[in-house]
């Protein structure tokens, strides 16, 4: 049989991975989708390189459009990121009925909704898989997987560059600076690295997850996002020291409110017990719990950033497009993983309204009195303790840091008793607050 022709937009980091990769294994992949798969032409901004990476074996023009709008291409990959130009391409694509694999999770999450509806009309496939947690099947085991399941809750350390960062920090003691550079080097960073550091990237794919788990659409836009940017190596240390570890988690939750159920949808800096397997994920790897109600809690494990790990998702979207392309678009599996018409609505909570556990961390003065304060405050919130860690003052100081791990409380109380225990004459400067999850 012919091979099917593809398109490729974008031949960065992922671009050439994907290119390398599909010519490594061709025949390999030809065995698994019945016909060989062939990038017949590229789209680059720089031509002189995106010849040698692609080895002269196929045609490199300068303008994408030609691509999309060409009619000898079925399948156009775009892996140039951003949202408008990619935007543009891949409505371009999917208009002139060809299907569209792309990694770009900063497109799907804000534009996801109007895309997937653009390709249901059209009867073509996009398919994402590079777009959450790289080369690991996370959507294919969300979509296909776990469909028998009520999903519950999904966690997730969903960007390889932020993990890296905390890794490489806390094990070699090097400084934020250094590391993020290296994690540039090595291709896991985006293009703008303020999306990783920031938790933005993280929201992203957990804003997909969240979307494909519950059946909801994708709205990026009622995302909590916390980044790195702002975790004090002492918050690390003395995680440490309580039995934690401080990962940057993408979190997406049922929870039940008052009338009835919302969506917990958050990113930020995260205390997990270490002896969780999620706790020990390091460097650039990243890993996603999933609690279903029939299978319990499940993890999904690898590379989720980085050239040819990306690589492997964009190819495995390639061979199944391959082989469901001529299949009546009925029977495949809907983009959302639920059918467009049975999507519900269910709420996205404000961060006043979500649960969860918390520690915190003030500079009291040492003497007596101080910790009833402080307890009276938490008590008066309804907030109760599980954990208190007191540091002894340095030599000739007054002050010293106390440490309380709560329990399952709604962020509203926590964020009134800061407010009143910053307001202690006995306490010192801001209260640092990290939420903390028990996890499976
Ligand atoms: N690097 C990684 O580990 C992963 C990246 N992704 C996503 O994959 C996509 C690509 O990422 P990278 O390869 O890392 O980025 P990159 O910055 O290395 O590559 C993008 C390439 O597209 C080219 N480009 C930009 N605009 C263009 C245009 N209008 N026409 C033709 N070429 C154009 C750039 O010159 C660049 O070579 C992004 O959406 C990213 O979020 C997803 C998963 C992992
Ligand atoms: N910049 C991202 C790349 C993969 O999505 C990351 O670091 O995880
Ligand atoms: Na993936």
């Amino acid at each position: 049989m012919k091979s099917i022709k593809v398109g490729l937009l974008g031949v960065g980091n992922v671009g050439a991975g994907t290119f390398s990769v599909l010519r490594r294994n061709q025949e390999e992949i030809r065995r698994r989708a019945g016909r060989g798969i062939e990038i017949v032409a590229v789209s680059a901004r720089n031509l002189e390189r995106a010849k040698e990476r692609t080895e002269g074996q196929c045609k490199v023009v300068a303008d994408p459009f030609e691509i999309v709008n060409d009619p000898e291409i079925d399948i156009v990959v775009e892996l140039i990121g951003g949202y408008d130009t990619a935007k543009e391409l891949v409505m371009q694509a999917i208009a002139n009925g060809k299907h569209v694999v792309t990694a770009n999770k900063a497109l799907l999450a804000l534009h996801g909704t109007e895309i997937f509806a653009a390709a249901q009309a059209k009867g073509v496939m996009v398919a994402f898989e590079a777009a959450v947690a790289g080369g690991i099947p996370i959507i294919k085991a969300l979509r296909e997987g776990l469909t028998a399941n009520r999903i519950e809750w999904i966690a997730g350390i969903i960007n390889g560059t932020t993990n890296f960062i905390l890794s490489e920090m806390r094990d070699k003691g090097l400084d934020f600076a250094t590391v993020l550079k290296e994690a540039q080097r090595l291709g896991y960073a985006e293009a703008d690295p303020t999306f990783d550091i920031e938790g933005v990237d993280a929201a992203h794919k957990a804003t997909i997850l969240s979307a494909i788990a519950f059946g909801i659409p994708v709205q990026f836009d009622k995302a909590h996002i916390e980044g790195i940017t702002k975790l004090q190596a002492i918050d690390i240390k003395y995680a440490e020291q309580l039995g934690y570890r401080i990962k940057l988690l993408g979190i997406a939750r049922r929870a039940k409110v008052e009338g009835g159920e919302g969506i917990e949808l958050r990113v930020h800096p995260t205390l997990i017990p270490a002896k969780r397997l999620i706790a020990n994920v390091e460097g650039a790897m990243n890993a996603v719990l999933v609690q279903g109600d029939a299978i319990g809690a499940t993890m999904y494990y690898g590379k989720g950033a980085g050239p040819e790990p990306t690589a492997s998702a964009v190819i495995a979207d390639l061979v199944d497009i391959t082989r469901l392309a001529t299949a009546d678009p009925e029977h495949r599996v809907p983009h959302l993983a639920f059918q467009p018409n049975a999507m519900t609505d269910i709420k996205i909570l404000p961060m006043a309204d979500i649960t969860t556990c918390y520690y915190l961390r003030m500079t009291v003065a040492d003497r007596p009195g101080v910790l009833a304060e402080l307890t009276r405050i938490l008590a008066d919130g309804s907030i109760s303790i599980d954990a208190m860690m007191q540091k002894e003052p340095a030599e000739g100081e007054t002050h010293t840091d106390i440490i309380l791990l709560t329990h399952l409380t709604q962020e509203k109380n926590v964020v009134a008793a800061i407010d009143k225990i910053e307001a202690l004459s006995s306490v010192v400067g801001k209260v640092t607050k990290i939420r903390l999850e028990n996890l499976a």
